[in-house]
């Protein structure tokens, strides 16, 4: 991954383990909104990544490109692999049980993708210190084990739930958001 440092974790960063109240390894995690654009079951046109944690702490998942998601004919849109990339990244740091949002999205385009791949995308923490938290993704053709298309490097922010509450719809929020810990 070509990273910036930006989303370079600087010295003193800490991986987290898993959440001692977080998700068992090799559970489904189901969408965290049904109107979400990654995940959501109730966006027509959205990602619906399918996404299972192996160890609690980071995230797999799957993504098959389809119609509504072409930038030119029959391939996929450069802005949606990000958003791919962006969601499943977004399900791992989530896993650790604070609410983040997205602060710097990196990505590097390795292999055109075609309407009808299967991405199997892969999350993971590479360090948190303060608000800040430092991740990656990489999405494979195929297989878990196929040939990179796409790597991603963030930087995800922790905000308190008034983030959500100021800037969203607050009645959604308690309902969805109910699983994390408020922030001081
Ligand atoms: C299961 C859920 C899956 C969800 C997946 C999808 C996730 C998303 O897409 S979230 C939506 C997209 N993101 C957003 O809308 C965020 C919009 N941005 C914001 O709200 C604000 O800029 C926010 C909250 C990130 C930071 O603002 P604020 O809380 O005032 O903090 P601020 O003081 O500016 O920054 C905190 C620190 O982070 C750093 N920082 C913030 N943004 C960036 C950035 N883009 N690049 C580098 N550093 C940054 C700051 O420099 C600061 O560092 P330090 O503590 O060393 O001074």
């Amino acid at each position: 991954m070509t990273r910036s440092p930006l989303t370079t974790p600087p010295p003193g960063a800490v991986v987290p383990a898993a959440h001692p109240e977080g998700p068992p390894p090799g559970t489904a995690l189901g969408s965290h909104y049904g109107r979400c654009f990654g995940c959501g079951t109730d966006q027509p046109t959205g990602l619906h990544l399918k996404a299972v944690t192996p160890d609690g702490a980071t995230v797999e998942a799957e993504f098959t490109v389809g119609e509504a998601h072409q930038g030119s004919p029959m391939l996929a849109h450069g802005g949606v692999l990000a958003a791919a990339m962006d969601e499943v990244i977004g399900m791992s740091v989530y896993l650790f049980r604070k609410p983040y949002v997205t602060g710097r999205l990196e990505t590097d385009y390795v292999l055109p993708v075609p309407v009808g791949t299967t991405l199997h995308l892969r999350a993971w923490c590479n360090g948190i210190t303060g608000r800040q938290a430092y991740l990656e993704a990489e999405g494979r053709i195929g297989a878990p084990d196929g040939p990179v298309a796409v790597r991603a490097a963030a930087l995800f922010i922790e905000v308190g739930m008034g983030h959500f509450a100021k800037h969203g719809d607050l009645s959604a929020i308690a309902t969805e958001l109910q699983d994390y810990e408020v922030n001081p």
